[in-house]
């Protein structure tokens, strides 16, 4: 019981980096959006969503954990677009 106590306050400790992560993220995600309309471009960029995708494999380094990450980070970045479409509406 003491193991899991422990684990999960380590998890905890993870989870206070992601959303500080993400927080920071989103900040630049909503930054993009600006600059996108100031040269007229669109705030889907499938282009850029496929390299994003690639980096975080190559980064994450453990083929096993390729499909969840994937998912993440496909939901992280169908959030950033939503977020976009708000902020410049
Ligand atoms: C943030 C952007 O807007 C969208 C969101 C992305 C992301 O969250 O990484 C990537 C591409 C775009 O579809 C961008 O164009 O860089």
């Amino acid at each position: 019981m003491a193991e899991l106590t422990n684990l999960r306050a380590r998890i905890d400790e993870v989870d206070q980096e992601l959303v500080q992560a993400l927080v920071k993220r989103y900040d630049l995600v909503l930054q993009v959006a600006r600059a996108k309309q100031a040269s007229g471009r669109a705030v889907f960029d499938p282009e850029r969503e496929k390299q994003v995708l690639a980096k975080v494999n190559r980064l994450a380094g453990r083929p096993e954990y390729g499909r969840a990450l994937e998912a993440v980070y496909q939901e992280i970045m169908d959030q950033a677009k939503e977020l976009e479409r708000d902020f410049l509406a």
